[in-house]
């Protein structure tokens, strides 16, 4: 027979909590996991009253997760948000068309209204197309660069004050060990910040932060959550290798791991020889993101792929003084996005990074 739940000793256990190794019966740890939450979320302030918040959803575990949870703790706590999900269909077929399919029943399954914007409207070009040029090795350049401009003009078009991503604690704690291997130190002392963005027009907020990812499976499943858990097609392999598999070793071994990595970046401060590395936003030339070189990644990756030498982007680390418009025939004009004050908020490129990192695995 099962023991006991550790918390109300009332119910039978039915599982092992990850991050703690308490026995929780179902009732507990859906408790436990979203008054953490919550509490992640009050103790940092990453929400003010009244705002509009746009979430990532991808319609993977993590972000339909996050839109369950901050939905509920919404009207549990009466935060006052007006929620979004916005989906970016990156144009991969047998993957991101399947996954919107779940994202427009989330839609309905939790009320909240939904945006999708495409990168063939965006920048005329679908990932199958993109691939189709540069092959698989570079892909995820392209996707990354591309997504987080997307998510940001997605946002802007819904009005939204902030854009909420799926990041969880494993994430954060991989992204701390990739900077650390890499000698990093301005990107080591920024990736744990929960409000990113300052190189972005929207500040971007992270509430799973402390989350752990074994646990967001677990809520998913127990609650019968309607998600789509495929590989992208094209980048089953890509998605920080070796970084992942040592944080998921060290977890077995020590669960308290995880939040010690996070800690430990946390605790990073730089010195003023790294400071000098951080790039001063301004905005593209071209399109008017905002950019820390005259034409930003994307506009340079574009310019690439219009000319028909999609390696042009990828090649070049950062921006290009060529000229010229990047717009393909029959795309649609990138809208003007406002740039966010500086000051008020605290930078994390992450999935800049993820981009980088994705470049580094390819190369
Ligand atoms: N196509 C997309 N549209 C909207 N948001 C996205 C998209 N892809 C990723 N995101 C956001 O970025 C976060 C991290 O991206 P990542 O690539 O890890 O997501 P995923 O593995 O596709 O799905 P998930 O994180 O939801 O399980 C997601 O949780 C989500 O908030």
């Amino acid at each position: 027979m099962k023991r006991p739940c550790d918390h109300c000793h009332k119910e039978r256990a039915a599982l092992k909590r990850p991050k703690t190794s308490e026995q929780l019966c179902k009732a507990c740890f859906y408790s436990a996991f979203e008054e953490e939450v919550h509490e992640t979320i009050c103790k940092t302030k990453i929400f003010r009253r009244g705002e509009a918040v746009a979430i990532g959803v991808s319609g993977g575990k993590d972000s339909t997760v996050l839109a369950h949870v901050l939905s509920l703790l919404n009207q549990r706590h009466d935060y006052g948000l007006q929620l979004f999900l916005l989906s970016v269909d990156e144009g991969i077929t047998g993957y991101r068309d399947h996954s919107l399919d779940t994202v427009r029943r989330n839609e309905q399954q939790y009320s909240i209204p939904l945006k999708i914007v495409s990168y063939k409207d965006l920048y005329g070009w679908t990932m199958d197309e993109i691939v189709k040029q540069i092959g698989t090795k570079s892909n995820c350049t392209f996707c990354g660069v591309f997504r987080r401009q997307a998510l940001d003009r997605g946002a802007v078009l819904l009005n939204a004050d902030k854009i909420a991503t799926g990041h969880n604690a494993d994430d954060v704690a991989e992204t701390v060990l990739l900077n650390l291997i890499r000698g990093d130190l301005p990107r080591l002392a920024r990736c744990t910040n929960i409000i990113t963005g300052e190189d972005s027009p929207l500040p971007r907020v992270k509430p799973f932060k402390y989350t752990y990812e074994k646990e967001i499976v677990m809520y998913a499943y127990f609650k019968r959550l309607d998600y789509f858990s495929t590989e992208c097609v094209y980048a089953p392999f890509a998605a920080r290798g070796a970084a992942r598999d040592f944080v998921k070793q060290l977890e077995q071994a020590r669960p308290r791991a995880i939040l010690d990595l996070i800690t430990s970046g946390e605790s990073f401060r730089i010195g003023d020889t790294a400071q000098l590395k951080l790039p001063t936003p301004g905005n593209c030339t071209r399109c008017n993101y905002i950019s820390s070189q005259p034409v930003c990644k994307a506009c340079v990756l574009l310019e690439g792929l219009n000319s028909g030498q999609p390696r042009l982007g990828v090649a070049r680390s950062r921006g290009s003084k060529k000229k010229g418009n990047p717009t393909p025939p029959g795309a649609t004009p990138l809208p003007a996005v406002p740039s966010h004050p500086a000051s008020s908020i605290h930078i994390e490129p992450l999935s800049l990074f993820c981009v980088y990192s994705a470049a580094m695995d390819h190369s």
